[in-house]
């Protein structure tokens, strides 16, 4: 009792002295194509909360293609932090995470990306000042560890099987998610009917189509889908009442991506039965606990979950794997792989990924380490030095 007393007080007694902001610009694996932009690297944005108590809670935002994929870019979301969510953060009360949320709604509009990273590194901190894990905060895990799918997007059906099949060797990933839309439609199909045959039953194979189809396009392409053997198509309209007439037409799930921007949306889509499937993203949703929000709606009206990204980072895919570990359902598994597209760690321990799942971290807070030193050198605001007139990073001082 006694140490439950000091633990409530010391909790209670933090405040959120000071805020920092970076961008990180990491190259990815190889180039990752999508309908909507091809990403050679991908820029994370992290916000470090620095508390009365010592704890430092760390938050991503990241996004696809710049403003590419949504309004809110890496640069921008920084912007937002330092300008309008400073103030508004500094002198809190750092462990009243739904109370600094709530402030957070009233005063700033949407920008739902900038307020998951600090509701990220707001749980970060918490769960260090307490000795426990996020998905504990989040109300307690029902999984250790998540299946993970990983998507195939190099733009080639020959490499694209490649690829698959290291991964199955590896015993890495055998979910597969195909990015298609940017082709004629029965082209993109013939490239997913390949690689399905190509896989046979040792791989699941899906399809995101980045809303780049029409609603008649769809109608035929999920047709060919069908055929092909692919058994999830994921957002290939982007209206939510073109989605919902497609749903149920095809032997074949349909999952909402891009219409889903929060609970309400999601809400507004379980009324009208509008999709099989919700990918849940945390940075879509407005933060770790508008996640769980979604994910309830989806559980209330029989629809199935899926774990999102927004090909985050290492900080961004911990946070996602702790909200998605307290999901009561999950039947579609995760596609947590971000960190595995990039060529660079910025973790001091990387991510386990073993027989296909990713584990979720069991240590306070998020579970995991910053390696600062390569922080340092990704930082695009890093000091840079000119060698023979050639402008580059300066070298880690260790
Ligand atoms: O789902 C999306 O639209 C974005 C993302 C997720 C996996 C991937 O390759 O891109
Ligand atoms: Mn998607």
């Amino acid at each position: 009792m006694q140490h439950t007393q000091r633990f409530q007080s010391s909790a209670a007694s933090a405040v959120i002295e000071r805020v920092e902001t970076f961008l990180l610009d990491l190259p990815t694996i190889r180039p990752h194509q999508l309908s909507m932009a091809t990403m050679n690297g991908q820029t994370l944005m992290l916000v470090r909360l620095y508390c009365s108590d010592g704890t430092v809670g760390v938050g991503e935002g990241t996004t696809i293609g710049g403003l590419a994929y949504g309004a809110e870019s890496p640069e921008g979301m920084k912007l937002a932090i330092d300008t309008y969510f400073a103030p508004l953060l500094l002198g809190s009360d750092a462990s009243q995470v739904p109370a600094i949320m709530a402030k957070l709604s009233k005063a700033i509009h949407d920008n739902r990306f900038a307020k998951c990273a600090v509701e990220t590194a707001l749980f970060d901190a918490l769960g260090q000042r307490t000795g426990l894990p996020v998905s504990q905060l989040l109300g307690g895990r029902v999984r250790d560890s998540l299946p993970v799918a990983w998507t195939l997007a190099s733009g080639d059906t020959a490499k694209d099987i490649d690829e698959a099949e290291r991964m199955l060797a590896q015993r890495r990933h055998q979910i597969f998610k195909l990015k298609i839309g940017r082709r004629a439609v029965a082209d993109d199909v013939a490239h997913v009917a390949a690689i399905k045959k190509a896989l046979g039953e040792r791989g699941t194979v899906r399809v995101d189509v980045n809303m780049a189809w029409s609603e008649l396009d769809a109608q035929r392409g999920l047709a060919g889908l069908v055929d092909a053997g692919c058994e999830l198509v994921e957002q290939p309209v982007a209206s939510a009442e073109a989605l919902a007439r497609l749903k149920g037409r095809f032997p074949i799930a349909v999952m909402a991506d891009e219409s889903l921007t929060g609970p309400a949306s999601a809400f507004a889509l379980a009324r009208v039965a509008g999709a099989d499937v919700f990918a849940v993203k945390i940075e879509q949703s407005g933060g770790l606990q508008a996640a769980q929000q979604v994910a309830a709606i989806a559980d209330a009206a029989g629809i199935g979950l899926y774990g999102g990204t927004m090909l985050e980072g290492a900080v961004g895919t911990i946070a996602s794997a702790h909200a998605f570990a307290t999901f009561r359902n999950l039947q579609w598994g995760t596609e947590l792989f971000g960190p595995l597209l990039l060529t660079e760690e910025i973790l001091a321990e990387p991510l386990q990924y073993t027989d296909f799942q990713l584990m979720v971290p069991t240590a306070p807070g998020l579970g995991m380490a910053l390696d600062e030193d390569r922080i340092r050198y990704f930082r695009r605001d890093k000091t840079q030095v000119s060698v023979g007139g050639i402008s580059m990073p300066a070298p880690v001082t260790q």
